[in-house]
């Protein structure tokens, strides 16, 4: 059932009006959850709808001291989380760790259909063509690897978060184990999940690490777990929730402010300094399309950190623009090069650039930002430029997972989206199922982001190209499969079923 117009225009975007309306009760009250679906999709008037209740302004019910009261050994009992061995997934994007990885780590990306998802007739083609696509980007990704040290950090670095998430819930007095779950590197989310299995989990807490919400990002890492979740008698009895985002939270906020407000001591005359806000794009289709709450989450998490500046008097311009675009499909705009350029010529002399959508370092920042970037912004007259460093395994940013995770805990196992107390709390909690119902619940087709076929000079020839090159494809694929000859045998993709 799609929601009445006025429902919807009646929940403003304005973060302005948000800290006094709660939209989720609204949704209690008056939606039944595929309305509240319907109103998560309509980007324009109602997109803020779901973040809007969760400003940290509005206290939850249940405090993380409030649960504070057990020792360790207590708490299998704790009247608050009730009986049972508690896990927390982290779930990330993984990387390659040598060179050799990168090509089947590109494989695993674009054989993602919530990466390349292709018309339902093509949906065949998923695989040849991620080994298509793997194959002809695999040289430029390697030169980015390359550059860095011949490989991601991202497993290390994840390692470490892990690790100082654990002992963070420890000195909490949670004794909960944590997990890693990469979705396109190892270790896989599938061989977290075996090993949560092995240890007998039964409270699972599921936490993507990545402040913001995309089909592409948690999304994607959700629905693989959904799948895993369906087929598996253990997983389907085991209870969890989802912290889907938490861009929205304190010690998030304040980690990163903290974070700026040191670089920008960097600067002889810090107040004249832009920050410049770089998030990784997501294709247009993304958010007009499929509803995807990403940008709306990004501007809100931006607005939030530059209030708490303004609160320690630091006064800064600011500007919010998108990076690492791959395709020819239109993506998120303002372009972080595009931004710069015009920058340059507007005089501006020094930039504070800072990574908004990922809490680790990565081939991104260490080669597109502190490399690219900034020397495009030399050459385009920006003479002083700095980068704030990811988050990492700072402490008041572990420290503030650590409470997320804490504050979930009463949830575990309920299906949260329609539990008004959870509703309420500081991150919008879920069940995995009730989370993808509401954030991408049709899976529409959406263009694919990359570039299939490399010629053409103009946008609409590209399309074209593109289109000519999946029949090109779609020809060599019945070649192949009634002689039984080709490239993709030689390649080893066909036969598909071995
Ligand atoms: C919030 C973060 C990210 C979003 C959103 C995202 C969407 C997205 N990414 C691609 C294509 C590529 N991404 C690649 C690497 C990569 N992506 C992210 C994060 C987001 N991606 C990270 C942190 C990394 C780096 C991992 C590492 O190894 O350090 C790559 C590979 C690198 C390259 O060749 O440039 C590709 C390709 C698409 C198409 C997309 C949205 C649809
Ligand atoms: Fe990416």
């Amino acid at each position: 059932m799609a929601p009445p117009a006025s429902f919807c225009s009646e929940i403003s975007p304005s973060p302005a009006n948000c800290t006094s309306y709660s939209p989720f009760l609204q949704l209690d009250t008056q939606c039944t959850s595929s309305f509240a679906a319907s109103c998560l999709r309509l980007p324009k008037n109602c997109s803020l709808v779901a973040r809007c209740s969760l400003k940290w302004s509005e206290k939850p019910s249940i405090t993380p001291g409030a649960l504070l009261t057990s020792s360790p050994q207590q708490l299998s009992t704790n009247p608050v989380f009730g009986e049972g061995k508690i896990g927390v997934l982290l779930l990330n994007l993984g990387g390659p760790e040598t060179l050799e990885d990168v090509q089947p780590f590109l494989f695993n990306l674009f054989a993602d259909p919530d990466i390349i998802r292709l018309p339902r007739l093509f949906r065949f083609l998923q695989r040849p063509l991620a080994q298509f696509i793997s194959v002809a980007r695999a040289p430029k990704s390697k030169e980015g690897y390359a550059s860095i040290g011949g490989g991601s950090p991202l497993r290390r670095i994840t390692d470490a978060q892990a690790e100082a998430l654990r002992k963070a819930l420890w000195e909490k007095n949670v004794p909960a184990k944590v997990y890693v779950g990469m979705r396109y590197w190892h270790p896989f989310t599938e061989e977290a999940i075996e090993q949560i299995k092995r240890d007998g989990i039964t409270k699972l807490v599921v936490l993507p690490l990545y402040p913001q919400f995309s089909i592409s990002t948690s999304g994607s890492s959700l629905r693989l777990l959904e799948s895993i979740f369906r087929e598996d008698e253990y997983l389907v009895n085991m209870q969890h929730t989802v912290i889907p985002s938490w861009y929205q939270r304190e010690g998030y906020i304040k980690a990163m402010a903290d974070l700026m407000e040191k670089e920008l001591k960097s600067f002889e005359h810090p107040e004249e300094v832009m920050i410049f806000f770089s998030a990784h794009g997501v294709p247009l289709a993304y958010v007009e399309e499929a509803g995807d709450p990403y940008k709306a989450e990004m501007e809100e998490c931006v607005d939030l950190i530059m209030e708490e500046l303004e609160k320690r008097r630091v006064h800064n311009a600011y500007t919010l623009a998108y990076q690492s675009r791959v395709g020819p499909v239109e993506w998120l705009k303002p372009y972080t090069d595009e931004t710069i350029i015009e920058l340059g010529k507007k005089g501006v002399k020094s930039i504070l650039a800072v990574p908004i959508s990922f809490v680790s370092e990565h081939i991104e920042t260490l080669e597109e930002i502190d490399v690219e970037y900034k020397d495009l912004a030399l050459e385009s007259g920006i003479q002083n430029w700095a980068r704030v460093p990811a988050l990492g395994v700072e402490p008041t940013f572990i420290a503030d997972l650590a409470d997320a995770v804490i504050e979930s805990l009463p949830y575990v196992g309920a299906m949260a989206v329609s539990n008004l107390e959870a509703r309420q709390s500081l991150v919008p909690l879920g069940s995995v199922e009730e989370l993808l119902a509401a954030y991408d619940s049709q899976r529409r087709e959406l263009p694919p982001p990359v570039t299939v076929w490399e010629w053409g000079w103009t946008k609409s020839a590209e399309t074209w190209n593109g289109r000519a090159a999946m029949l090109a494809v779609l020809v060599l694929l019945v070649l192949e499969v009634t002689t039984g000859e080709g490239f993709l045998h030689q390649w080893g993709i066909l036969p598909l079923f071995r």
